[in-house]
């Protein structure tokens, strides 16, 4: 055998939504902030990204991360989030397992029963708490980067499914939100195919009927992701939610292709986005918590800390917390004569 990679990444998951975490076997990467080493990732090591998400190593449901130097002197470490289609500025599920990681197995000291670190994402500084106990962290709380309303209640022409009311946010990601009443989905875990299905149409449709950039900066661009809501079934919890992750081009020519997978969590980013949304609305006031259930019922508290501005925006500052598990440690190979040194998608899955 002739390798030419030799990448380790330790599994984890949170709340259910995999986020594999590299360690090791990863090109230098350049830039003056992890925004601009996401940038050069990008660039010169977009290979990977997908050789990491994708078949035969990967799957549609996977998140990836890379562990990289902070620059900013507050933080303790650095993480580059990669998704099927994007590289998020901010992920609520992957911080978490990162911050599981990172402590569990030693790459940041843990202190019981509370370790408090600053981790760099491309989106900026974000404060964790990770409460820890016997060699375990039991869960991992942190401030977000503020999240804002672009646009409440607007009408989005859906092709297949007529004019839907939809909200648009950001919070780490730019979310396009509607009800799944609207498309007449129950947003559940066996519903998977449809809410892909109709997420996916909505998110095109939304990225060009309201494309929308990030107010500090501009390369950041969306809405990327969608989410659809419902009422609580649980009178502990306060919403539920269920978040496509595009996986690969939608095509309003072949609606029946499933280019997208759950959130197997509630997604932290989805919620904080949502937060925004129902603070905007009047609905949710600073300190409230927010519990919000995701498709396999897991969940995910968040809570407004405070307001601020972003650029043009009112926005909050939201706090969400949630677990997260390591399930292995994988060492992946990439041998010279693979014929798919990019991993590779196929249409029964990966639309
Ligand atoms: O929790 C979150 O914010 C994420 N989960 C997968 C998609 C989002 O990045």
């Amino acid at each position: 055998m002739h390798t030419t990679r030799m990448i380790t990444a330790v599994e984890a998951h949170a709340e259910g939504e995999g986020g594999r975490v590299i360690t090791g076997g990863m090109p230098l990467l350049r830039g003056a902030s992890v925004f601009e080493k996401m940038q050069d990732m990008q660039m010169r090591h977009d290979d990977i990204r997908t050789l990491m998400l994708r078949e035969p190593r990967g799957n549609p449901a996977l998140c990836c991360n890379v562990l990289v130097p902070p620059s900013d002197p507050l933080a303790d470490a650095g993480f580059i989030i990669m998704e099927q289609t994007e590289y998020p500025p901010m992920s609520g599920s992957n911080l978490i397992c990162v911050t599981t990681v990172l402590l569990e197995t030693g790459i940041l000291p843990m202190t019981e029963p509370e370790t408090t670190l600053t981790l760099e994402a491309p989106a900026g500084l974000v404060t964790v708490k990770a409460t820890c106990e016997n060699g375990k962290v039991t869960r991992v709380a942190f401030r977000n980067v503020p999240a804002f309303a672009l646009h409440i209640g607007v009408p989005l022409e859906v092709p297949g499914y007529g004019r839907i009311t939809v909200d648009i946010a950001w919070g780490g990601m730019f979310f396009v939100t509607a009800e799944a009443a609207a498309f007449g989905i129950d947003p559940v875990a066996r519903n998977g195919n449809d809410i892909v299905r109709a997420s996916e149409a909505m998110r095109a449709a939304a990225a060009a009927q309201y494309p929308v950039s990030h107010p500090e900066n501009p390369a950041i661009t969306g809405p990327t992701i969608a989410q659809l809501t419902a009422p609580p079934t649980d009178p502990e919890t306060h919403g539920r939610g269920a978040i496509t992750v595009s996986s690969g081009t939608y095509d309003p020519a072949r609606p029946h292709a499933l280019t997208g997978a759950l959130d197997r969590s509630p997604c932290g980013t989805a919620t904080c986005a949502k937060m925004a949304v129902l603070h905007a609305r009047g609905l949710l006031d600073i300190g409230a918590d927010y519990v919000n259930a995701g498709p396999l019922g897991t969940t995910f508290t968040g809570r407004i800390e405070s307001t601020t501005k972003v650029g043009p925006y009112d926005a909050i500052i939201p706090s969400l917390t949630g677990r997260g598990w390591i399930t292995g440690i994988s060492q992946h190979m990439l041998d010279a004569t693979d014929p798919f040194p990019a991993g590779f998608t196929v249409g029964d899955i990966w639309g």
